[in-house]
């Protein structure tokens, strides 16, 4: 079974309004509030891809509430660990360009936590756990590393800087840093294909199995110990490009579940992100195959 672990989930409210200009009254020709998070989002794409997974986290109050509906009515699983804070609002503005306010997140106790690490606990080898997303402000900084030593079975991470770096010596199957996640890793601009790959290996070099670098309208990079490849996307009409990350590792967990090579998982992965970038919510299986056979690889 594959699990999915949000230790931040958050409701996504996106609004789309014409030309947003700030310190004035802006009127939105249309809002949404969709169950967000990075390992909510993963869930949710994995289930559009038909591959069943388990939500796990934290959630609270009213926005945890409509998180929990929202996934039963999806019709995904979840066990979550119920807390006494308020889960998050992030906002999502879409006007011309793309802007982002995520908030830091609920107060999490002692023994909420402790709740969630009997459930990682209980996981076997015949599971894989995607940890990703940021962590509550009020959490210690090492919780990745705590779950990452705790956990027996395979897992993949995708997070920024130090919760990602925190991991790696336990060799996760694959992380997904984007390009900027990766330059402030290694505090420089990479500028080629050439520096990304000798990013993606240094972290390979510290224990990570594979590397997905993903690279917005460029595409992708996926890097392993032996190979690399590039992959680039059909140009589109991008509407909203929240949870295209998320979709990224779902599709390359969905090729996987469904034994396809790495090649065509990492197209997968691809054509989910790209699908996930050109629609309102994040994407279907029908958007995904359509984009799918647009998606060009090659080996660099
Ligand atoms: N403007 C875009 N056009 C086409 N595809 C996109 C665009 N933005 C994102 N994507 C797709 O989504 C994937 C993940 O996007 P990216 O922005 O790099 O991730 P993150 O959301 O983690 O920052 C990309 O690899 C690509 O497939
Ligand atoms: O935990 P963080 O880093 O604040 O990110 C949470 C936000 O990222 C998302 O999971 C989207 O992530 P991506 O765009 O990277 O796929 C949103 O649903 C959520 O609001």
């Amino acid at each position: 079974m594959i699990y999915t672990l949000t230790l931040n989930p958050s409701v996504d409210y996106v609004v789309f309004a014409d030309d947003i200009k700030l310190g004035e009254l802006n009127r939105s020709q249309k809002t949404f509030k969709f169950a967000g998070g990075k390992g909510i989002n993963v869930s949710r794409v994995l289930q559009a891809h038909g591959i069943p997974s388990t939500a796990l986290g934290f959630i609270g109050g009213f926005p945890g509430a409509l998180i929990q509906q929202k996934l039963e009515e999806s019709e995904i699983a979840t066990d979550f660990v119920a807390i006494q804070d308020d889960t998050r609002i992030n906002i999502k503005l879409k006007g011309g360009n793309e802007t982002e306010i995520n908030a830091p997140g609920p107060v999490i106790s002692q023994a909420e936590t402790a709740q969630l690490f009997k459930q990682i606990e209980q996981l076997t080898a015949e599971d894989t756990l995607v940890i990703a997303g940021s962590i509550p402000s009020s959490m210690q900084a090492d919780i990745y590393e705590d779950i990452a030593r705790l956990c027996k079975c395979q897992f993949v991470v995708d997070a920024e800087k130090d919760l990602l770096l925190s991991v790696l010596k336990y060799h996760p199957v694959f992380i997904k840093p984007n390009k900027t996640e990766l330059e402030e890793m290694f505090d420089c601009q990479l500028h080629t294909d050439d520096d990304i790959k000798a990013a993606a290996r240094e972290l390979i070099q510290q224990g990570a199995q594979n590397v997905m670098v993903s690279l917005g309208g460029e595409g992708a990079l996926f890097v392993s110990e032996s190979l690399v490849y590039k992959a680039q996307v059909p140009s589109g009409r991008v509407v909203n490009t929240v949870g295209s990350g998320d979709s990224t590792v779902a599709g390359m967990l969905a090729g996987r579940e469904r034994g396809l090579s790495l090649s065509d998982s990492f197209k997968l992965a691809v054509a989910s992100g790209t699908a996930t970038a050109f629609t309102e919510d994040l994407a279907t299986d029908e958007q995904i195959q359509q984009i799918l056979p647009n998606v060009q690889l090659t080996i660099i």
